[in-house]
């Protein structure tokens, strides 16, 4: 799996997920069915000739996302030191905004630098996630001429996007505390080719989702229940919409504190999030062991993000 690519749910005007929700249950998800599934989400590299150089490239997008360009463009630290003001948490979501709308069934969307068209829609209208896609233009500027400039690599090889957002995604948990570089961030496979269209974003799930309609969305694109769990961990991370309530007590650390949130039904965190426990028990079981485990979690985590990511 990954965090990445699943279609279904369909924010309406009031936020909800109801329409697409009934259209799953009227195509028949059944939950206990779907979670004995094997997950198998596979990534198929757009430009398979780049593959010699990936780890390379990755390297270079790795260091100018730490450090930016000082003084004028800012980058995950600042003077060595953790830099909050870039919007940790919109770095991640969007992550999760660009391959969120992806269509197992039709093979269709994903994580495919579509995001960037999608800014004027809801939920991407989030200043967090504009501010983040900004950054990510910036960045990918920055690593494109350092790749120009780059005798070792081949001429023309550029970074996309699409490979951009996925990265930021890893890069932003590793530099938050939370796995390592070599857990989430360096197993990532790049090579996406960038959509020229936006995805159908009507499909993202919103906070208010149901447990049934959230479980068959996660499900019916390849998901299992742990993966669902621990992916929406990633809301240890970030603030909610007024920018200022952060959704765990420590927005800026990635850590395992959000399944104790979880269990205790916090309500800072979104129906999404609490109807992680108390529904089934295999989520219930993985909620549990992240919250007793950071280690556990964090393994979860990085390799739920780190198979899959396919492509359009
Ligand atoms: C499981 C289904 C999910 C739902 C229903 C959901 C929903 C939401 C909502 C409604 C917000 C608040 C947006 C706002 O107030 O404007 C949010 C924030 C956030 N989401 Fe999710 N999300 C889900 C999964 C994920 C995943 C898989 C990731 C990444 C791997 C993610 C990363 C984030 C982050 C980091 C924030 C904080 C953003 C910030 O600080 O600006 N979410 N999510």
């Amino acid at each position: 799996g990954c965090p990445f690519g699943f279609s279904g749910g369909l924010e309406d005007a009031e936020g909800g997920v109801q329409g697409a929700g009934r259209r799953l249950q009227q195509a028949g998800c059944n939950i206990n069915t779907l979670a004995q599934q094997a997950v198998t989400n596979p990534f198929v590299p757009a430009n398979p000739a780049q593959g010699q150089v990936d780890n390379y490239i990755k390297e270079v997008a790795w260091k100018v996302f730490q450090t930016g360009y000082p003084g004028f463009v800012p980058g995950l630290y600042k003077n060595g030191v953790l830099n909050t003001k870039v919007p940790l948490g919109g770095l991640l979501r969007l992550s999760f905004h660009d391959a969120g709308p992806f269509n197992k069934a039709a093979g269709k969307g994903g994580a495919n630098g579509s995001l960037r068209f999608e800014l004027g829609v809801r939920p991407n209208t989030n200043k967090n996630i504009i501010d983040a896609a900004g950054l990510c233009d910036r960045w990918r500027t920055m690593i494109n001429n350092a790749l120009a400039a780059d005798p070792k690599v081949p001429k023309g090889v550029q970074i996309s996007y699409a490979d951009v957002y996925q990265l930021i995604g890893a890069a932003v948990v590793v530099a938050a505390g939370g796995p390592t570089k070599a857990q989430i961030y360096d197993p990532l496979p790049i090579g996406r080719r960038d959509a020229t269209v936006a995805d159908n974003v009507a499909q993202m799930p919103g906070g208010g989702i149901s447990w049934d309609n959230l479980a068959c969305l996660f499900l019916t694109n390849g998901y299992s229940l742990e993966e669902l769990v621990a992916l929406s961990g990633a809301h240890e991370l970030g603030f909610r919409q007024d920018r200022t309530t952060p959704m765990t007590a420590n927005p800026n650390s990635f850590t395992n504190e959000y399944f104790t949130a979880v269990i205790n039904g916090n309500r800072n965190l979104f129906n999404s999030d609490r109807v992680l426990w108390g529904n089934h028990a295999r989520s219930d079981a993985a909620v549990q062991s992240f919250a007793n485990n950071k280690g556990v979690f964090f393994s979860a985590f990085a390799k739920a993000s780190c198979s899959g990511c396919g492509a359009s």
